[in-house]
């Protein structure tokens, strides 16, 4: 049996496979631009930076810059279309509940620290029937910092009533590596999610290919010593 601790996970790619639901807003408003759609693979990795940032990638996988006032209306377009389409085909990934369940058994806090904005972050996690489940529901704008700025972890844990040094960090990409460095918290990545970057050359603590591995890999990271930690610590993703 391990101390109480908080864990601390992402959402797009790490909780939900929210890429499908994602995309299609992406590619609706690609249309209404007159741009063809984005095929879906290549565009599951352009999410993690927030709705934004996605418009931008798309935008230039088709050879396009916009003006900071078309770029403006485009991202009110896509979170207009997104909110009224976010649990279409989003669902959870396999064995989430399961690890869940297991966490809360421990006595564990759950926490969700995502760069999508908070209410729709809500609205998803609502719609798919899981937000009773986390002490902490915190987006990009909650506290007017995204991922991965060390603020949004730090205020995350302690919105959800836990403490720094007893907290971990699941996460897909690089702003998931990135934040749980700077705050000084161990992280697990998963090898399902959306990245750039193979997570794998992130170096996160622990690595996990499926959501039933969750609960080993945490628990090898609380009862790890503070050194073997420590030495994986030195990169920090941007
Ligand atoms: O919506 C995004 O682009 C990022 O969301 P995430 O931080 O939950 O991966
Ligand atoms: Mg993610």
């Amino acid at each position: 049996m391990t101390s109480p601790h908080t864990i601390v996970f992402d959402l797009d790619g790490t909780l939900v496979d929210t890429a499908p639901d994602l995309i299609s807003a992406l590619n609706h408003v690609l249309d209404r631009e007159g741009l063809p759609p984005v095929p879906m693979q290549s565009a599951r990795n352009m999410i993690g930076a927030g709705a934004r940032k996605l418009i931008e990638r798309g935008l230039e996988a088709e050879g396009r810059t916009v003006s900071l006032a078309d770029m403006n209306r485009l991202t009110a377009d896509f979170i207009a279309y997104y909110a009224d389409h976010i649990a279409v085909e989003s669902r959870p990934f396999e064995g989430l509940e399961a690890a869940l369940d297991h966490f809360a058994a421990q006595g564990h806090r759950l926490a969700v620290c995502t760069n999508k904005l908070e209410w729709l972050s809500k609205r998803l996690l609502d719609q798919l029937g899981l937000s009773r489940r986390f002490a902490a529901i915190c987006g990009a704008d909650t506290f007017g910092v995204p991922k991965p700025d060390p603020t949004i972890l730090r205020e995350t844990v302690a919105q959800a009533g836990g403490r720094l040094t007893a907290s971990i960090m699941v996460g897909d990409a690089g702003p998931d590596v990135g934040v749980a460095r700077r705050a000084g918290v161990p992280v697990i990545g998963v090898s399902f999610g959306y990245t750039d970057v193979p997570i794998a050359d992130l170096k996160p603590d622990r690595l996990i290919h499926h959501m039933r591995d969750l609960p080993a890999a945490a628990s090898s990271l609380m009862t790890a010593k503070g050194p073997e930690i420590a030495t994986q610590s030195q990169e920090v993703p941007r």
